[in-house]
């Protein structure tokens, strides 16, 4: 008799998890004199100026848009866009570009405004991290997690990624010494200097890496959203899919019984100041073990163990074998000293290269103020003043989700999650002018009597009770209570 193994059983694969994510970048605003001199106005009254045709519309200056997404100025003078839900990569491409473009013609307007009573003014919006007075602001990234005894746990042992992964995503920044003392360079991120705790639950006393915060805008037995504050704000698509791609496969990795708790660094504030700084990246970083580690190599380990994840377990999307793709080909960057191989795609590479190119053409150094100028022009959202369209279009930066689409997600949401209700509603709301009450949860017409919607589930993108509630919307207005009216 003839013994055959018998073929593996193929293991049945799967998708990642689905998850929900939304990315909120705070944007730097000035106004530069058009004539020469001071600024005609300060970055409070530009913040003003370009809330205030949504302010004049009886609306605030906190306001949910058609494509799902909220639009505000928060305390300080930084426009805000948090991005929709989205539950795939590309859409949280476009989504992110929608706040782009969304700020862009805010700022357009308010030009043409500014131009019609003669001010000598010209706004510019900056999705970068640093104004001119040396103040920092943010781009958070928020992850759907499935709630579980040990999210703590999990949160802690990401910290060492959050620290290094800027060697890949940081989007490059020319430190300058104040004292003028030793000549400026270029670093991997602006925001690595502004970090001080770990982990911490309050965004505004220190500036932690995970904010803590218990603030799920779901279901609460079910979910937690983890509120990543470090991460710069990026220009190129390339970046942003990276950045946010290669945490949604690490947080896989980790739900799926993954562990990265023996690469836990013994100062991650040490940690990331040293990495921001060594553009080689082979500084060394010290372990809670007492090893010694380099960023590269770090996250050489991390892409390793979600590698050998995704081949047991995973059937990949496009787009995210394009993260693991380049999270390798970044990490190859950085270890020849050859940026050029990842210079039409991750913005430390693009802007340096931008930079240093100009600098050498004018003969100066990166402390030069026509090269300050450049490098603001890189995170500037005008499509003729800022850099980014140009450069896409002439191939030095790749688009990865095209600009129509990126232009259409301004007005569209993403169409598996609850944004997709969200902006159905406040489409209709606007079309019909009734006042809706809207948050990442609730839908509540204002008309004194329909019943408000909680859309606890923020995968569900279908919902019978905002069918009803878009119904109510097209009732003749009722009478407001306490109003008493008699038939004649
Ligand atoms: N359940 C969820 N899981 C993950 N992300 C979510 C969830 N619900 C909403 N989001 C995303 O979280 C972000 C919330 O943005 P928002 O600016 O309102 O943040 P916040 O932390 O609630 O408030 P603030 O910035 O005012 O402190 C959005 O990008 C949104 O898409
Ligand atoms: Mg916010």
């Amino acid at each position: 008799m003839r013994v055959t193994a018998s073929p593996a059983a193929p293991t049945a694969r799967r998708a990642p998890v689905r998850r929900i994510i939304g990315v909120e970048t705070e944007y730097g605003i000035t106004c530069a004199s058009t004539a020469g001199g001071p600024p005609p106005l300060d970055a409070d009254h530009a913040a003003r100026e370009l809330f205030a045709p949504l302010i004049a519309r009886g609306r605030s200056s906190n306001v949910f848009t058609r494509g799902g997404a909220r639009l505000y100025l928060d305390v300080g003078s930084h426009p805000e866009f948090a991005t929709a839900e989205c539950d795939s990569l590309t859409d949280l491409l476009a989504q992110d570009r929608a706040g782009e473009l969304t700020m862009a013609d805010l700022a357009a307007q308010a030009n043409a405004r500014l131009a019609a009573q003669d001010v000598p003014g010209r706004i510019h919006l900056l999705k970068n991290n640093l104004d001119a007075e040396g103040a920092g602001f943010g781009c958070h990234e928020n992850y759907l997690v499935r709630r579980r005894g040990d999210y703590w746990n999990d949160a802690r042992t990401l910290v060492p990624h959050l620290v290094t992964r800027q060697i890949l995503v940081g989007a490059g920044h020319i430190l300058t010494d104040p004292a003028g003392k030793r000549p400026a360079r270029y670093v991997f991120s602006q925001r690595a200097d502004q970090m001080e705790d770990a982990v911490s639950s309050a965004t505004t006393r220190s500036r932690p890496l995970i904010n803590t915060r218990d603030e799920p805008h779901a279901d609460a037995e079910k979910y937690r959203r983890m509120h990543v504050i470090v991460g710069d704000s990026n220009i190129a698509q390339g970046s942003t899919l990276l950045k946010v791609g290669a945490m949604d496969l690490l947080l896989d990795y980790l739900e799926g019984g993954g562990d990265l708790s023996d690469l836990r660094l013994a100062n991650p504030m040490r940690a990331i100041r040293d990495t921001c700084h060594d553009l080689t990246g082979t500084v060394l970083l010290e372990l809670a073990d007492g090893r010694t580690i380099t960023p590269v190599e770090l996250q050489s380990e991390h892409l390793e163990r979600v590698r050998a994840h995704v081949d047991a377990e995973l059937d990949l999307t496009d787009a995210h074998r394009c993260v693991l793709e380049l999270w390798e080909r970044g990490l190859e960057a950085v270890r020849t000293g050859n940026p050029a191989l990842v210079a039409t795609e991750l913005d430390w590479a693009a802007k340096q290269q931008l930079l240093t190119r100009y600098a050498q053409r004018a003969g100066t150094g990166l402390d030069d103020p026509r090269v300050a100028r450049l490098a603001l022009a890189y995170h500037d959202v005008d499509p003729t003043d800022g850099l980014r369209l140009r450069l896409e279009t002439a191939g030095l930066l790749k688009r990865i989700v095209d600009e129509p689409a990126c232009r259409a997600a301004v007005d569209t949401p993403p169409a598996t999650t609850r944004a997709h209700l969200r902006g159905t509603a406040v489409a209709r709301a606007e079309e019909l002018r009734r006042d809706l009450s809207v948050d990442w949860v609730n839908l509540k017409l204002d008309d004194g009597h329909t019943r408000p919607v909680a859309l606890r589930d923020p995968f569900a993108a279908v919902d019978a009770r905002v069918d009803a509630l878009l119904a109510a919307m097209d009732e003749p207005e009722p009478p407001r209570s306490g109003i008493l009216v008699t038939s004649p």
